[in-house]
């Protein structure tokens, strides 16, 4: 819950605080794997449904981060980037406790019949599914362009 209270320190326009949370741990991860499977076709199942009930039940904790749905598009935007925020900020005070959060945005998280079965309403988006644990490996970060590569910086007045 701690991790959760830092989070939303993000920064949000209008303190409109656009986020819910929906986290299962224990028996009820059997819950979210097979609202999973229900937005899979027969023959996915037929071929994945095993390998993934065993990963969804192996991860120790799942939260879906959901944003209301302002109709207006700028309120959406900013509500939508506060979400994000809010999501790196809870990855990076998990990572100083040890814990890594993978961000995940899979097609299963857009299905109505996983909206449905996860009681996500309409006017509500799932920003993401995020896999909460200890690692049992860490992986070697994939390196980034130096950002010098990105940068236009003004200086001087351009002349006219
Ligand atoms: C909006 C968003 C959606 C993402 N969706 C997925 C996903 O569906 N599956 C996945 O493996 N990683 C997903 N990621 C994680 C990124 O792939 C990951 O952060 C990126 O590859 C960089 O890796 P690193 O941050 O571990 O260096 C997502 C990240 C963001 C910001």
């Amino acid at each position: 819950m701690s991790l959760l209270n830092v989070a939303v320190w993000a920064p949000n326009h209008g303190v409109r605080e656009p986020w819910r949370f929906i986290l299962y741990k224990g028996d009820a991860k059997a819950e979210l794997a097979e609202a999973m499977l229900e937005a899979l076709s027969a023959a996915e199942r037929e071929q994945y449904g095993g390998g993934k009930l065993d990963y969804f039940n192996h991860i120790p904790l799942h939260l879906l981060v959901i944003m209301k749905e302002d109709p207006r598009p700028r309120q959406w935007e900013e509500d939508y980037a506060a979400v994000c925020c809010w999501i790196q900020n809870f990855q990076l005070a998990a990572w100083e406790e040890g814990i890594g959060v993978v961000w995940k945005t899979n097609a299963f998280i857009y299905d109505p019949r996983f909206r449905s079965r996860t009681g996500v309403a309409a006017g509500e988006k799932i920003v993401g599914l995020l896999h909460i644990g200890y690692p049992d490996q860490i992986p070697d970060p994939r390196p980034r362009t130096d950002a010098v590569h990105y940068l236009t910086v003004h200086d001087t007045r351009s002349p006219h």
